[in-house]
């Protein structure tokens, strides 16, 4: 058997934590032949909790999970140790009513410490992944804490907005959810984000070219996908656990196989200029990857209607970050 993948998730004993713990835990990701060791980090006060899960995780007889580390929020350091991967979820959900900028306050000062604590502890090559919310804003915190560890590195989640915009497609194209390809999430994982059907394909086709309703496209498609956290809160009484969960396994998978032809993925990366949006600010984007390096894919034309979208969630992404200056390393 090789070294142990060791794999750091916050918030383990939330809602998302135990959707997607066990599933890291069964070789999902890194394979039947590839050994994990989760650390798993808590508030100091939800500590018995995750002894729960870490009972129930013993109790699933994994071959595959080696073992299991635990700290609390005070010794982030220790939960960080040799981390190759961290998942960044805990943080508090917002509650229906709100948006997720409005958690800035509540949740930004939890990813300076993160960053610190990370930079510190974690494996040399530590790639990040955060999914608590506001979760663009959040990672450029965390990531401005962290000068060693280097920026192509850090992610925040936008691939549950990829599945949800490829179902919404299927559905209308009468087709199966692995015929809609190419779908990129551009901007802030809030209400501006932007899915881009343009680019998108239904067996080969854009989208434009499968769906004749075009109004149905920039209107009811564009909206769904964008509320569709909010709709969640509002049907469940509690924000997606389930679908996030599975968002992030999705994310962990598409940073370390290559991408399939005809396919992209998308996630909040730090611009470095592509398609003129400001260098500095996590904003998601189309992205391949040999497994190994990623880029952005290059050479996408937008017309006035998709330009005008991406530039309002880029400038919202602009404005988050002047709002937590005093937050950022
Ligand atoms: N990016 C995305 O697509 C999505 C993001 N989210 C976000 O994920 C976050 C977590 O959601 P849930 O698991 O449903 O919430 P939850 O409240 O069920 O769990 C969060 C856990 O984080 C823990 N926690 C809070 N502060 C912490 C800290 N400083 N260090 C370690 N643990 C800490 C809490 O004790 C709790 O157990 C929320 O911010 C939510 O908005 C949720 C769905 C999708
Ligand atoms: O909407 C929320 O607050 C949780 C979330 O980010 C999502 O479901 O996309």
């Amino acid at each position: 058997m090789s070294k142990p993948v060791r794999i750091a998730v916050t918030g383990a004993a939330g809602q998302i934590g135990y959707a997607l713990l066990f599933r890291l835990a069964s070789g999902e990701v890194f394979g039947p032949d590839q050994p994990v060791h989760l650390n798993l980090i808590e508030l100091p006060h939800a500590m018995d909790a995750l002894g729960g899960v870490v009972m129930e995780l013993d109790d699933c007889a994994f071959p595959t999970l080696e073992g299991v580390t635990t700290a609390d929020s005070d010794h982030l350091e220790d939960g960080f140790r040799d981390a190759d991967y961290v998942m960044c979820v805990g943080s508090v959900p917002r509650k229906q009513g709100m948006e997720r900028a409005d958690l800035l306050k509540v949740n930004g000062g939890i990813f300076g410490p993160t960053g610190r604590a990370i930079d510190a502890a974690a494996a040399e090559n530590v790639k990040v992944i955060v999914v608590g919310n506001p979760c663009n804003t959040n990672c450029l915190i965390a990531m401005s804490h962290a000068p060693r560890v280097p920026r192509e590195n850090w992610f925040a989640m936008t691939r549950l907005d990829q599945n949800r915009a490829k179902s919404q497609l299927a559905q209308k194209a009468g087709v199966g959810v692995g015929d809609v390809n190419s779908l990129a999430i551009w901007g802030n994982h809030s209400p501006t984000m932007y899915p881009d059907f343009d680019h998108a394909r239904i067996k080969g086709t854009p989208v434009p070219q499968a769906i004749s309703d075009h109004d149905w496209l920039k209107g009811e498609f564009l909206t769904t996908v964008q509320q569709r956290g909010a709709a969640i809160i509002k049907a469940r009484g509690a924000s997606s656990a389930a679908s996030a969960a599975n968002a992030a396994l999705d994310t962990l998978k598409d940073i370390t196989r290559p991408t399939p032809e005809g396919e992209v993925f998308s996630a909040a990366i730090c611009s470095t200029g592509q398609y003129g949006i400001e260098e500095g600010i996590m904003c998601s984007m189309p992205l391949r990857t040999d497994g190994t390096t990623w880029q952005v894919v290059e050479g996408w034309e937008h017309d006035e209607f998709a330009q005008a979208k991406i530039q309002a969630s880029v400038d919202e992404l602009k404005s988050e970050r002047d709002t937590v200056r005093d937050l950022l390393g």
